[in-house]
Parts: C-alpha cells; structure tokens; sequence
C-alpha cells in the first residue's frame, strides 16, 4: 500500500550495488506512475523518466520545452510509487552549471535514484534527429562537475550522456565520454552509437558503467538484452516503447469506438478493473479502512 517502502536514499543505494555488480539494469520508461507500479510488478530493475515522454504527455515537442519543476515534480511523482530506482532525464541540465548544481538537488529532494544531463546546445532535441548539435568540450565537463560538487548523497548517480558520436563519429564519443567520466560522472550514456560493436568499443573506453538507449525508430539498432550484456552494457532504457504502445492503442480505440458506435469489440483488449485494482493494492486500502474504522469504532 502507498507503493514504496524505502527511502530515497536506500534506493539510491540498491542502484549503487547494481551497477557495481555487472550485471544489465533493465529500466523501461513511464509514462505515469501507474505504468511504474506495472513495470515493478513485472520484474524490471529500475525505472526511467524520459524528457521525451514527459514533454508529449504535456503535449509538446521534445525541444527544452519542459521546466525543471514541471519535470522533478513528475519524475518524484513516478519514483515515489516504486521501491525500484528511477533515472530521470534532465536534459542540458536547465540553464547554466549553476542551475544544474541546481537541478541535482532538487532532483534529490524528489526521490531520483539519479539522471542524466547531456551535452547538446540548448535549444536541445531527440538525440536521434539531425540537426542537433553540442557545446564545446569544457562546457559539457563544467556541466558535470557542477553536478557532481552538488549532490549531497553521495549515491545519486551522475550520468553524463554526449550527443556527440552522430555529429564527430565514434572516436570522438570515445574522446569525450574518457573527458566526461574523468570529470565526475558515474556512468556514461553514449547517444545514438549505431550498433553493439560501438557499444563495445564504448565499454572498453571508459571504467565507468554504460548505458544504452534502445529507442524505437531512431539511429541505434535496437539490441536484445543477450547482446547488451555479452558487450559489457550496464543499463539498458526503453523510453518512449511504453508511451508508443500506449498511443498506438489508443488511436486504434478511438477509431473503433467512431465506427462502431460502442467499445464493446474493444473491452477484450483493456486491462480489466479487476487487474487494475489488483495493480493498485486496492484490497490493502480496503484492510487499511476497517482498521482505521474498527480503532475507531472501539473509541467511542
Ligand atoms: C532518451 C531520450 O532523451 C528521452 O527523452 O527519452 C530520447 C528518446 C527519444 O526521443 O526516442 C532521445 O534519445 O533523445
Ligand atoms: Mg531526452
């Protein structure tokens, strides 16, 4: 009942143990909280908060639209319902290094196991599309130093995601991952490397953990976790495929409640009330209401 049982901060450190164990750390996206207590249910080791899902949950473009508020206040909601770790996307970081050092700590205050901030020129957008492009070598290690001098618990993971392998090449990623990870940063989340022999060369770049963006219909072939594991991946994200799935279904409703006129061919396909309340811990409340009750009864 109320989901989580653990504090921020032993999550923060369960996510420290996990990393430095090896293994692959499956982290899907959510798209809500509610998909968080599905993705917990299902077996997964952590979760994501993506930039991407919160700017289209707002109905925006993912362009550096969204505030720090908006996305601390979302990404908190999601990692308070789950005892997993949650990894939330902050983009260039909000501002300058003094809004990331910022940033970090409001991002602590709201439960985060920990983020990721990124090298991109603000206005920034999908590291998937052309177009994008990054800030010179010291400003993206400012960036991350100012994050790293922030955070108060030292467990909250620092990862420094470059942009920089679509624009300069793979040697170049390699180049600043070594610059990133040499400036503070936990972990490494090389963006849009293209298969998992650069996954690989990636790996032996750098002593910190990797992660791997396996988003759907952008530059990086999507990599079974077999694969992932074999070339050394520590983290593995699925932003957007919750979302998408989501979106497909639902456009695929609405068209079938418009031609039929009722969603009865529908209703076979929906999770049903049981499930969701089964999903929620609905009995636990219920149990929670008649002792509440009870207590109160005896008083009288
Ligand atoms: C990981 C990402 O930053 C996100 O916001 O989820 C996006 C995902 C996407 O747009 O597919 C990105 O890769 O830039
Ligand atoms: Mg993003």
């Amino acid at each position: 009942m109320l989901h989580s049982r653990l504090t921020a901060q032993a999550k923060r450190g369960a996510f420290r143990a996990a990393l430095a164990s090896g293994d692959l750390l499956r982290l899907p996206g959510a798209f809500n909280p509610l998909s968080a207590l599905a993705i917990t249910r299902a077996g997964f080791e952590g979760v994501y908060v993506s930039g991407a899902v919160l700017s289209a949950d707002l109905a925006l473009p993912d362009i550096g639209l969204t505030t720090l508020t908006e996305v601390s206040r979302r990404a908190g909601e999601i990692a308070r319902v789950t005892d997993l770790p949650a990894l939330v996307d902050a983009d260039t970081g909000f501002g300058e290094p003094l809004n990331t050092a910022r940033t970090i700590q409001v991002l602590e205050d709201a439960g985060l196991a920990g983020c990721h901030i990124e090298d991109q020129v603000n206005p920034k957008r999908c590291g998937h599309l052309d177009g994008k492009s990054v800030v010179p070598l010291p400003d993206a290690l400012r960036r991350i130093r100012a994050a790293a001098d922030a955070r108060r618990d030292p467990d909250f993971v620092i990862c420094a995601r470059t942009d920089v392998r679509a624009l300069e090449g793979l040697g170049a990623a390699l180049d600043r991952a070594r610059a990133l990870a040499d400036a503070g940063a936990d972990m490494i989340f090389p963006e849009a490397l293209a298969n998992a022999a650069e996954f690989e060369a990636m790996r032996k770049a750098v002593d910190v953990p990797i992660l791997a963006n396996m988003t759907e219909f952008g530059k990086s072939t999507l990599l079974t976790t077999e694969t992932l594991r074999d070339v050394g991946v520590n983290v593995v994200i699925y932003p957007v495929t919750l979302l998408r799935l989501a979106m497909g279904a639902v456009t695929e409703a609405l068209s079938v409640l418009a031609a039929d006129g009722t969603q009865a061919a529908l209703v076979e396909r929906m999770q049903t009330r049981g499930e969701l309340y089964d999903l929620l811990g609905y009995a636990d409340y219920a149990k929670f209401d008649t002792t509440v009750f009870s207590h109160a009864y005896r008083e009288q």
